[in-house]
């Protein structure tokens, strides 16, 4: 209270006392209604005023009713699976030690989030049928197991469980079947040591090509070391024909992403969703699929009301002289706030809403208007981040939801109940339920994208619907899906309908990715603000010396969008993750710079080597084992690493995580740099003359297509010179 240290006017105790009691019963009632506020908030009863003094404890109510939603289901869908496995016979976790071990369980949990983990086969796989394996060592290794378990015991059904070995000591992969399995013979009386058992599996294996020795640990794991020669085979083969994906049986699928809403500027929630929706498309276009790449864009709904009564109002002549809005943002915020404010307005932001529903032209044309600004700017985004998207947004489903609702009280009236005139489905194991229409006769987010779900399924009759949505939406998506089964659209068995969800974006501090002063970051900013930083980081390098400024251009763009689409990939999608240019930037990282890098030094290899095309070609096509004398550890590491490329890919197609091959290309770019220290490609004699060791100027070939193929699935543009 005494903020004065200057003794002449200082306050009496009695003074300061009086005045204490006078500004504490001015400020009574202010005081009381704090108590109240707290006594409910300790309480936790969160009364409506509470909710009105606190936003951030309103919204952290609502996320925290969702995420309970969602624990809900998820405990649900773990429970079935447990179930499911314990039908099958399988001990939850036992593939990699104790299954009642929780530390491990949760190692293992990390070890997964992190992507160190290395690729496991699901008991399960989707889409990927043996014959597709193709040069998926772990798959043939997987059938190889798989034939011999049932060899071992005929009549014991056991999967075979397959992974890469963590510590390259003890193999090249492992199979952990022997324990689950030991335990299962001693249910049905036999009993032998999970040692004996993983002995009497490489009894079984016998001989095979793949395979240059088997070796069982004192736990009854089986380390599998590959065959070198086979592996170098491989590797030829590869340097031959060029580096594909397995061949996987054609599906139709559908991507959902990106799909921002009009008139409210796309943010970095939908770029990230633009980054992982488009990568995911990458991938299954390059094994074969046929895929429609989908922008279901907010293009639809009451918002337009307002935006075309504010458009009337300051552009009276739209029809005829179209206008230039610029920031469609500013002019949403001005009619948001003209429509709340204003009674008047709000009444005709309906009426205009009505008359964009009957379809009356004038409003089409000011609806159409205004998509386009938005549009237009989005394109931008695209072209820049070489994004190709088709827009099919919720206006398209406009006739379908009354289509829609049609049939659903036709053939699904149970589905249905008038809840306060609303008319909402309680759709099996959902608590919440979906709002078909509401109580004014119009439609929700729910109902288009129910309408979209069955057009997806029927029309575009798609084997697989991706939607790449954030986390926050799981319920609505989850919801969504139920509905879908419980009226027999799809059978999870049969289709794929998954809500690939990601994280929030973060800023540096931590919190929600923002400008400094607290609005929402335009993505072309963000975008420009990219360029400029990597063009420092270039001159920082001094490329700026050793390049000319075309390259540069094309080096300064590559870098600042790979960098971002990279960052992005690399996290676990399911996490938050930081937004940050220096971590993106830095080129000693798990970065798209350090690897763009060793990329680019990898072709300047084969510059250096000059070698002529033609007899690089004719050696390549002539190469056999005999030729190949690669028996240098970090060569057999890296050939191995190379083979490794069909195993992430098929793993990526049943996880949709992408950070896996991030860590592929980041492993086989430190695989190369250990070959590259050891093993020399030009040799200089000491007399001045250079030998070229052909065979090694293969691997640097090939490890850089490989590379290159991934850049081309992470939508990185690589650079050949940097
Ligand atoms: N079918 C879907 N719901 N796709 C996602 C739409 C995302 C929505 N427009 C948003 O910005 O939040």
């Amino acid at each position: 209270m005494s903020n004065s240290g200057n003794q002449s006017t200082a306050l009496s105790a009695d003074q300061e006392l009086q005045l204490a009691n006078a500004a504490f019963s001015a400020d009574s009632s202010e005081a009381a209604r704090l108590l109240r506020l707290m006594e409910a908030m300790e309480k936790n009863d969160l009364n409506e005023e509470l909710l009105e003094v606190c936003p951030d404890l309103a919204e952290a109510y609502k996320t925290n009713e969702k995420l309970k939603y969602r624990v809900g289901i998820l405990e649900k869908s773990l429970a079935t699976q447990l179930e499911k496995n314990k039908a099958a016979g399988i001990v939850t976790s036992s593939a990699n030690g104790n299954p009642s071990d929780p530390k491990k369980a949760k190692k293992e949990n990390e070890k997964e989030k992190t992507g160190g983990g290395t690729p496991k086969l699901a008991t399960k796989i989707n889409y990927v049928k043996v014959e597709d394996y193709g040069s998926s060592i772990l798959y043939r290794l997987t059938e190889v197991f798989r034939v011999a378990i049932n060899k071992a015991y005929p009549n014991v059904e056991w999967p075979p469980l397959l992974q890469e070995t963590a510590n390259r000591k003890h193999g090249d992969y492992q199979c952990n079947s022997a324990m689950g399995l030991a335990n299962k013979l001693r249910q049905v009386g036999v009993n032998k040591k999970p040692t004996e058992v993983a002995q009497e599996i490489c009894d079984a294996v016998g001989q095979n090509p793949l395979i240059k020795t088997l070796g069982v640990s004192q736990n009854g794991f089986i380390n599998i070391f590959l065959d070198d020669n086979h592996s170098i085979q491989q590797f030829v083969q590869i340097a031959k024909q060029g580096v594909q994906f397995p061949k996987i049986t054609k599906r139709r699928v559908l991507v959902d992403f990106s799909s921002p809403n009009i008139a409210k500027e796309m943010h970095v929630g939908h770029l990230r969703s633009t980054i992982i929706g488009d990568s995911i498309a990458r991938l299954l276009e390059a094994v074969n699929f046929e895929v429609l790449r989908i922008n279901h864009i907010g293009d639809w709904g009451t918002q337009f009301g307002m935006l075309i009564a504010h458009l009337y109002d300051k552009y009276p002549d739209f029809l005829t002289n179209l206008p230039k809005i610029s920031d469609l943002q500013a002019f949403y915020k001005e009619s948001k706030k003209r429509f709340d404010e204003d009674e008047q307005f709000k009444k005709r932001a309906y009426e205009c809403v009505v008359k964009l529903q009957n379809k009356e032209p004038e409003f089409v044309k000011a609806w159409t208007l205004i998509c386009d600004v938005s549009k237009r700017y989005n394109q931008m985004v695209y072209d820049r981040l070489d994004i190709k998207i088709e827009d099919l947004g919720e206006s398209f489903y406009q006739d379908k939801m009354i289509e829609l609702i049609n049939f659903l009280k036709q053939k699904h009236s149970d589905f249905l109940k008038e809840e306060e005139g609303r008319l909402v489905a309680f759709p099996t194991g959902c608590d919440i339920p979906l709002t078909v229409v509401k109580s004014d006769g119009g439609f929700t987010y729910d109902t288009s994208d129910l309408a979209a779900l069955k057009y997806r399924i029927f029309d575009q009759k798609v084997d697989w619907a991706i939607y790449v949505v954030d986390s926050g939406q799981s319920l609505h998506l989850e919801t969504i899906y139920a509905a879908g089964r419980d009226m027999g659209w799809y059978k999870p068995e049969e289709k794929r309908v998954e809500h690939v969800a990601f994280g929030l974006v973060l800023g540096e501090d931590k919190k929600k990715f923002k400008t400094r002063s607290g609005e929402t970051v335009r993505l072309l900013d963000l975008l420009d603000e990219g360029v400029k930083r990597a063009a420092e980081k270039l001159v920082e390098k001094g490329r700026d010396k050793v390049m000319t400024e075309e390259e540069l251009k094309v080096a300064r763009e590559a870098v600042a969008y790979g960098c971002i689409k990279y960052a992005d990939l690399s996290h676990t999608r399911t996490q938050d993750y930081v937004f940050s240019f220096d971590r993106m930037l830095d080129d000693r990282g798990n970065t798209a710079v350090y690897l763009l890098y060793a990329y680019a030094r990898i072709r300047s290899i084969f510059r250096t080597a000059n070698v002529n095309q033609d007899a690089y070609d004719a050696f390549v096509r002539s190469a056999s084992l005999d030729t190949l004398p690669l028996n240098m550890p970090t060569e057999q590491r890296l050939i191995k690493h190379i083979l490794k490329l069909s195993d992430v890919i098929i793993l990526i197609l049943e996880t949709l995580m992408l950070h896996s091959l991030c860590d592929y290309m980041y492993q086989m770019a430190t695989l190369f740099t250990e070959f590259y220290n050891e093993c020399k490609v030009i040799d200089k004699k000491k007399d001045g003359t250079e030998i070229v060791n052909m065979h090694r100027l293969m691997l640097c070939d090939v490890t850089a297509n490989v590379m290159s193929k991934c850049f081309n699935i992470l939508g990185i543009r690589e650079v050949p010179k940097m």
